[in-house]
């Protein structure tokens, strides 16, 4: 498989402290991959460097064989990056069918029948099909992270990015969604997924990274990098050896 995104020597600081430390990794087609990290570790960050909401200071970003670094945010995202927002944004007073109408007539540039089909499908994945003509306002919690995950997807991307999607569910409700994020993985999607539950992350992903201060500082299969010493040291304070 050829590699969807690629990140070589990614740099970015505000001010004195220092966000994206030299990132570097690449994410393979179909791949879908955790990110784990103390609060303000720079999750979010990296998140806006691939999108383009920010520029990086130094490093590259290759994305579906082309070098983005230079691309701005509307670019990308017609290039195939869709993202999920960690605090969910959707147009309140329209319903869950309007705010998926414009993620596909904006984000994947479709109109008339196209648009309405894909839209349609997508709620069927995302499971929001009967609450089609619900003001997105009313939404419960879950529905509004499956809005979430549909206006990304009614974006057509290639990468799919999902910030703390599952963060402040019930449990049932958070197995709920990842057997959806699993059948869009399932699919073929590529998937960047920040988490705080990672428990959610374990059941979805092929591969974790964990970043720290701007750093990568763990890479590999998910439990071998649950089990580093590095996670226990740095992401859950405990002592190597306690
Ligand atoms: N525009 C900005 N200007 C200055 N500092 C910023 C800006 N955006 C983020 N930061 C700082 O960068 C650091 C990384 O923030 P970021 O939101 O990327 O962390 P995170 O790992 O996503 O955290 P969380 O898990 O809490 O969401 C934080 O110290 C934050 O305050």
């Amino acid at each position: 498989m050829a590699d969807i995104l690629t990140l070589d020597g990614v740099k970015k600081s505000f001010g004195a402290v220092t966000v994206a430390d030299d990132l570097s990794y690449a994410l393979r087609e179909g791949e879908a991959l955790g990110v784990i990290g103390p609060n303000g570790a720079g999750k979010t960050t990296m998140f806006n460097l691939i999108t383009g909401t920010l520029s990086a200071d130094a490093g590259r970003i290759r994305f579906a064989g082309r070098d983005v670094t230079k691309t701005g945010a509307a670019a990308r995202c017609r290039a195939g990056m869709a993202r999920s927002f960690q605090v969910p944004q959707p147009f309140g007073g329209l319903t869950v069918f309007e705010n998926a109408m414009i993620a596909a007539t904006q984000g994947a540039d479709l109109s008339g029948h196209a648009a309405e089909a894909l839209c349609l499908d997508v709620l069927e994945d995302t499971e929001l099909l009967d609450k089609a003509n619900v003001l997105a306002g009313k939404l419960s919690l879950l529905d509004r992270k499956r809005l979430e995950l549909t206006r990304a997807l009614c974006a057509k991307p290639k990468l799919l990015m999902l910030d703390e999607i599952a963060g402040g569910l019930t449990d049932d409700e958070c197995a709920s969604l990842i057997a959806t994020i699993r059948a869009i993985h399932a699919g073929g999607m590529s998937i960047i997924w920040i988490e705080h539950v990672v428990h959610a992350l374990l059941a979805v992903v092929e591969r974790l990274i964990v970043i720290d201060f701007g750093k990568m500082i763990a890479e590999g299969e998910p439990r071998a990098v649950m089990d580093s010493r590095e996670v226990k040291e740095i992401y859950l304070g405990i002592e190597a050896d306690a």
